[in-house]
């Protein structure tokens, strides 16, 4: 758990500015906070015993009324700074797990769970703000608190200091005590948020299909036991934090019963001193009213730290070069005796390719369905590494070169292309931001959708709705298909590009197929050829390798 905490705090050093005012913030606060009652007792307990508490005189009454107009500034200040802090630290935070998880998602990451990742990005990062607001901040205003009570009464009395600040520093090292305790706890939360979230996220993504099949009592029903499930495990962490709090109350009250047993022990001599003890005691549990609670809180952000982590740190499938190749200038590829298997036990998909396809060639690859046909694909992304064998792209091998610009130079549409949550335009600038207008209109009318849009009163800016649902399947699947015509890759993968359109479309669209792609390489990926789609190879796959086909 700590080294998890640690490497949080790692993650926020950007912020380290708005972290350590925030907390400068906290401690301004509690010190006026002690310097209000303390002042406070100081009068009362001169005026009591007609005798002077610390020489000075009664001059340090004039602090009085700039500390009450300070302390709630400074409090004021101090939520103020200490949430921006946070806010931003988070942010950063949300960034740096969605970068690392794009790197680790593709080809499967063994968290498909969309709910469960959700709940990741989202809860498990916002948990993380208790290391912060709920532990170091009181902590270190904390410890400000209990040293400055220790000062001020080891001035008068080191005895007095002892009695007073000895049971308020045992409240400091309470959460250090009882986070590895509740960590077990913090896990269980964490992991009954997760497993909540995937349960409802996961039937209401396919609802249509959920109702079709009248599963949505049984979708219910598992949200229902996964709720308590959680109310079980949050149930038991509070449980800690209130274990923490009686022993905070405690400890706050052993202070206090140290000032009065000074008092009574010193008889008259000692009131005075007794009464500003009881004062500063009582100020300090203003500080250190969240501290007991942190153990708890500490626990439960370590727990989401781990999540966080576990998920980030799994290793990318396929492994970036790490003094990348210069890119070559050709985008021939050439594939030579490639083996492959998904899972290191699971049944090879290639066993012994060969493949050429020279610059300009269109090929098309048939196959039935699972022979491997989307996993070339995946291969030639790189988001695959082959076990042996070799892939070259313009003659250089394509584990030397970055996967990015690899992506650059070849272009995919995939079976499953979706159309993301925004307007057309911005999801047919996605490869290619800087593209003309012009450029964008001719995308569209390659893809046979062109018309379409035009008809519609927003047009370009026309939305698309989750996942494209504004727009029907083949209408869909023709503006995934004019995103991938716009893009300027030299390579083109198009896998089923037709898949979903009516048989007329269909055959349009592959007729002017050369015409949409003319200059580049083509590899389309199809079950079987319509009979105008003018290949200069036809190859099938089949048993692992690729051999020439007749249409
Ligand atoms: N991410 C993955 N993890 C594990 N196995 C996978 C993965 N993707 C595909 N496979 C397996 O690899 C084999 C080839 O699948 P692939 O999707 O490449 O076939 P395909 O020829 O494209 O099929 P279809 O025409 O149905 O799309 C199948 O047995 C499939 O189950």
């Amino acid at each position: 758990m700590t080294a998890d905490l640690l490497r949080v705090l790692s993650l926020w050093r950007g912020r380290a500015g708005w972290l350590l005012a925030g907390m400068a913030m906290a401690c301004g606060a509690v010190l006026a906070g002690l310097a209000l009652l303390g002042l406070a007792g100081r009068g009362v307990a001169e005026g009591v015993t007609q005798a002077a508490v610390f020489t000075g005189g009664a001059a340090a009454l004039i602090w009085l009324r700039p500390v009450i107009i300070l302390r709630p500034l400074l409090r004021y200040l101090e939520r103020l700074v200490t949430h921006a802090a946070t806010f931003r630290a988070l942010a950063d935070t949300r960034i740096w797990f969605f970068r690392r998880l794009a790197e680790r998602l593709p080809a499967g990451l063994g968290f498909r769970r969309a709910g469960d990742l959700l709940g990741r990005l989202v809860s498990d990062i916002d948990a993380l703000d208790r290391v912060y607001l709920g532990a170091l901040v009181p902590g270190v205003a904390g410890v400000a608190a209990v040293l400055a009570i220790a000062l001020i009464l080891g001035a008068i009395d080191p005895a007095l200091a002892a009695l007073v600040a000895l049971p308020l520093a045992l409240a400091l090292l309470l959460p250090p005590l009882l986070a590895p305790g509740a960590a077990a706890a913090g896990q269980r939360v964490a992991e009954s948020q997760g497993a909540l979230r995937a349960v409802v996220v996961d039937p209401l993504t396919g609802i249509e299909d959920t109702l079709a099949a009248g599963a949505e009592p049984r979708a219910s029903a598992r949200v229902a036991r996964e709720g308590v499930a959680l109310a079980e495990a949050q149930r038991a962490l509070a449980r800690r934090g209130a274990w923490g709090g009686a022993a905070g109350a405690l400890l706050g009250q052993a202070a206090m019963l140290g000032a009065l047993g000074y008092g009574l022990a010193m008889g008259e001599a000692g009131v005075a001193a007794a009464v500003l003890g009881l004062f500063l005691a009582t100020a300090a549990g203003e500080a250190l009213g969240l501290m007991p609670r942190a153990g708890a809180a500490l626990a439960a952000a370590g727990a989401s730290a781990r999540r966080l982590f576990e998920a980030a740190d799994q290793a990318p499938p396929v492994a970036e070069p790490t003094t990348p190749a210069a890119m070559p200038k050709g985008h021939a590829i050439r594939i030579r005796d490639l083996q492959f298997a998904w899972t290191k036990d699971g049944p090879p998909v290639f066993e012994g390719l060969d493949l050429d396809v020279p610059e300009g060639a269109r090929i098309a690859l048939l196959g039935p369905s699972g022979i491997g046909k989307s996993t070339l694909a995946s291969l030639l992304l790189k988001l695959a590494a082959p076990q042996s064998g070799s892939i070259t792209l313009g003659g250089a091998d394509l584990a030397t070169l970055p996967a990015d610009a690899v992506r650059a130079r070849i272009a995919c549409l995939t079976q499953d292309a979706r159309l993301f949550d925004d307007s057309i335009e911005a999801n047919l600038r996605i490869g290619r931001p800087e593209a003309e207008e012009g450029a964008l209109w001719q995308a569209l009318d390659r893809a046979g959708i062109g018309e379409v849009v035009r008809s519609l009163p927003e047009g370009l800016a026309t939305r698309c709705g989750e996942a494209g649902a504004r727009f029907s399947g083949g209408q869909a699947r023709r503006l995934v298909l004019a995103r991938a015509l716009l893009s300027e890759a030299p390579v083109l993968i198009l896998d089923e590009p037709a898949a979903g359109l009516d048989p007329e479309t269909e055959r349009a669209f592959l007729e002017t197929l050369g015409e949409a792609t003319a200059g580049r390489s083509v590899i389309l990926i199809v079950h079987r050829l319509v009979g105008v789609e003018r290949p200069t190879r036809i190859l099938r796959l089949a048993a692992g390798r690729a051999m020439p086909a007749m249409g």
